[in-house]
C-alpha cells in the first residue's frame, strides 16, 4: 500500500478578506501559519515522516510548507515546485471580495463561479495588471499557458498530467510524499483520484491547514481519503469554506 499526504495553504490574508485570489502571490496571515505549525506537530505526533514534498510557485503554500516541515525538522526535505499546482486562476475575479459579488450577482452565480467544473470565472485582459503575464516565474511557459481565467475542468487539464507523469511515479517508486498546495489544485486532483461527478464536485470543500491522508492499492488505485485529527471539526472549515461566496 502507498501514502500520500496533501494539505492546503494555511488561512491567507486574501482568505481573511475573503477575497478571491488565483494566482494572486498572497502571503498567510499569522491564524494561517499557526494552521501550518499545527498540521506539522501533527503529522510528527503520528509519526508521519517524508522523502519528497511538492508545491506552487506560490507562496501561501510554499511558507505552510516551510512551517509544516519545520515542526517536523524536516526543512532538509527536497521540495519541487511546479505552477502546476498553484490554485485555479479566478480571472477578472481575481482581487474582488466574495461577498461583494454573492450581493452583486446572488449566491448562485458565485457558487456556478467557484465551484461549478466548466463554467469559468470572466476573463482577465492579457494586460491586465492582475494577470500574471508579465510575471518571470512563469518566463518558461508560452503566453497561452499562463491563464487568463480557469474552470476546474482546466485545472484538472493542467493538475492531472503532473500527478500522472511526475508525483504518481515518485510516489510508486517507495517515496514518502507530502503535496502542499491549493483549495482547487486539490479539488482537480480529488475528482481525478477518486472519479468524482462534474455534478458533486459542486459539494467538494477544502479545509485550511489540515493533512488529507490518501491511500492507494499496488496499483496506485486509490482506497480511502481521510482527514487527520478531528473529522468534526475537519468538516466544520470545509462547510465554512462553502459559505465564503454566499451573501
Ligand atoms: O480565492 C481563491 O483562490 C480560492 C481559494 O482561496 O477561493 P474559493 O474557495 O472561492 O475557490
Amino acid at each position: 500500500m502507498y501514502k500520500l499526504v496533501l494539505i492546503r495553504h494555511g488561512e491567507s490574508t486574501w482568505n481573511l478578506e475573503n477575497r478571491f485570489t488565483g494566482w494572486t502571490d498572497v502571503d498567510l496571515t499569522p491564524t494561517g501559519v499557526s494552521q501550518a505549525m499545527s498540521a506539522g506537530k501533527l503529522l510528527k505526533a503520528e509519526g508521519w515522516d517524508f522523502d519528497l514534498c511538492y508545491t506552487s510557485v506560490l507562496k501561501r503554500a510554499i511558507h505552510t510548507l516551510w512551517y509544516t516541515l519545520d515542526e517536523m525538522d524536516r526543512t532538509w526535505l527536497p521540495v519541487v515546485k511546479n505552477y502546476r499546482l498553484n490554485e485555479r486562476h479566478y480571472g477578472g475575479l481575481q482581487g474582488l471580495n466574495k461577498i461583494d459579488m454573492a450581493k452583486e450577482y446572488g449566491d448562485e452565480q458565485v457558487l456556478i463561479w467557484r465551484r461549478s467544473y466548466d463554467t469559468p470565472p470572466p476573463a482577465l485582459e492579457a494586460d491586465d495588471p492582475r494577470g500574471q503575464r508579465g510575471d518571470r516565474r512563469y518566463a518558461d511557459l508560452a503566453p497561452e499557458q499562463i491563464p487568463l481565467t480557469e474552470c476546474l475542468k482546466d485545472t484538472v487539464a493542467r493538475v492531472v498530467p503532473y500527478w500522472e507523469q511526475t508525483i504518481a511515479p515518485s510516489v510508486k517508486s517507495g517515496q514518502r510524499v507530502l503535496i502542499a498546495a491549493h483549495g482547487n489544485s486539490i479539488r482537480a486532483l480529488i475528482k481525478h483520484l477518486d472519479g468524482i461527478s462534474d455534478a458533486d464536485i459542486v459539494n467538494l470543500n477544502i479545509p485550511n491547514g489540515i493533512p488529507l491522508v490518501y491511500e492507494f492499492d499496488d496499483n496506485m488505485k486509490p482506497l480511502r481519503r481521510y482527514y487527520l485529527g478531528d473529522a468534526e471539526a475537519a468538516a466544520a472549515a470545509a462547510a465554512a469554506v462553502a459559505s465564503q461566496g454566499k451573501a
